[in-house]
């Protein structure tokens, strides 16, 4: 399953000129406010028109301006979320779910929407009206209603944005399984990092209506050079596989050999997750720490050292467990005489990598 895209569109003040694929998984459009997300999304939808595009979706074209052809957006299976669910307020959850079944181009069976109900968590709500839905709740109605419309790809624009920290937190791991179990590719759209990490099989990086950066998201996000959204966003993305509970509440995992605690995760041994690491997180040490209460310390190579505006420094480590950023002052850099090439420990509060920095499931972009 996989979508290539090539548009070109201009307004007023701005020019859109992008060319990505999106591959299996979800892809994250990430990028600040005006460089163009929505513009996409709404093209890739039909909603807009561009002077120039090639989209093709599954071999068929969608759009090509070339050759005049542009279908509309009913015609082109791609099941949209944004941010409210815009559901049929009049209708049971069962019936908005039906209402996509009925406009699929394929038939979907019974055990289909069965399935997606158990997935989803929804089958207590079937006989609701959304009115009485929290909103996390009506967003996965949402998601369900996308998916058995038969769509070939999901587009999800900013679907959390409108919802509160527990309500984001409830509706996470569904996405992650939607990742994990369907062969739907989704392009999403989302300038929140952590949501990035947590989720993001590839990152395309926007900035002012250009690429910047596209590949899988450990890369990416690991990136100085992509900081979307600023240093003050910056951190990094590693993989790391469950190892075991502790009877005091610590679960230990294991990031390419290193060791790594983190407070009890709800997961079984053996489990890879995600872990996004905040570079205003992590301490630095030239020589290997003792005595201290923080329980992570990656040991590894100093591969660059950025200056940042105003005070700060941004220093890329090399670690068996990834690459690791770590923002500290221009004065501390200066004090550790810090340098390319320089081996050095990064210190990591066990804290610090909260439940909303890690994932279960698929990470390794395939
Ligand atoms: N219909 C329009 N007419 C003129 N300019 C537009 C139009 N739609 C979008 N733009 C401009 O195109 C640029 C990109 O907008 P877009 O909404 O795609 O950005 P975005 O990355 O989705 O931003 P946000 O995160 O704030 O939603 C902005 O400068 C915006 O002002």
């Amino acid at each position: 399953m996989s979508m290539q895209i090539a548009l070109r569109h201009g307004f007023a003040d701005f020019t859109l000129d992008v060319t990505f694929d999106v591959p299996a998984g979800i892809t994250v459009l990430f990028g600040r406010s005006g460089s163009g997300k929505s513009t996409v999304i709404r093209a890739v939808a039909g909603l807009l028109h561009p002077e120039r595009a090639r989209i093709e979706l599954e071999g068929r074209v969608l759009c090509d301006t070339a050759a005049g052809i542009c279908l509309p957006p009913h015609r082109r299976r791609i099941g949209t979320i944004f941010q409210d669910a815009r559901l049929f307020p009049h209708l049971t959850v069962k019936k908005n779910l039906d209402f996509g079944r009925r406009f699929a181009r394929r038939s979907v069976s019974e055990r289909e929407v069965a399935q997606m109900v158990e997935m989803l968590g929804i089958g207590a709500l079937l006989d609701r009206r959304p009115d009485g839905l929290s909103g996390g709740e009506q967003q996965r109605v949402a998601i369900g209603r996308a998916l058995l419309s038969g769509a070939e790809l999901i587009l999800a624009d900013e679907p959390l944005a409108a919802l509160d920290e527990a309500r984001k937190a409830e509706i996470l791991p569904y996405f992650e399984r939607l990742r994990d179990e369907l062969s739907v590719p989704m392009l999403y759209v989302s300038h929140s990092p952590a949501e990035v990490a947590r989720l993001a099989t590839t990152v395309i990086a926007l900035e002012r209506g250009k690429v910047i950066a596209q590949g899988p998201a450990t890369e990416i996000l690991s990136d100085p050079d992509v900081l979307p959204v600023g240093a003050a966003g910056a951190g990094a993305l590693i993989l790391a596989t469950l190892k075991m509970h502790h009877p005091d509440g610590v679960s230990e995992l294991s990031a390419g050999g290193a060791p790594l605690f983190l407070p009890q995760v709800e997961a079984v041994p053996g489990a890879e997750l995600r872990l996004r690491i905040a570079a205003h997180e992590v301490i630095l040490s030239p020589r290997r720490p003792e005595g201290l209460s923080a329980l992570n310390i990656l040991s590894g190579t100093i591969a660059e050292l950025r200056e940042e505006p105003g005070t700060g420094v941004l220093v890329v480590l090399d670690t068996p467990a990834g690459r690791i950023l770590s923002q500290i002052t221009r004065r501390s850099a200066t004090a550790l005489a810090l340098r390319e090439g320089m081996p050095c420990h990064a210190v990591i509060k066990t804290l610090s990598i909260a439940r909303e920095n890690y994932g279960g499931g698929n990470p390794r972009g395939v």
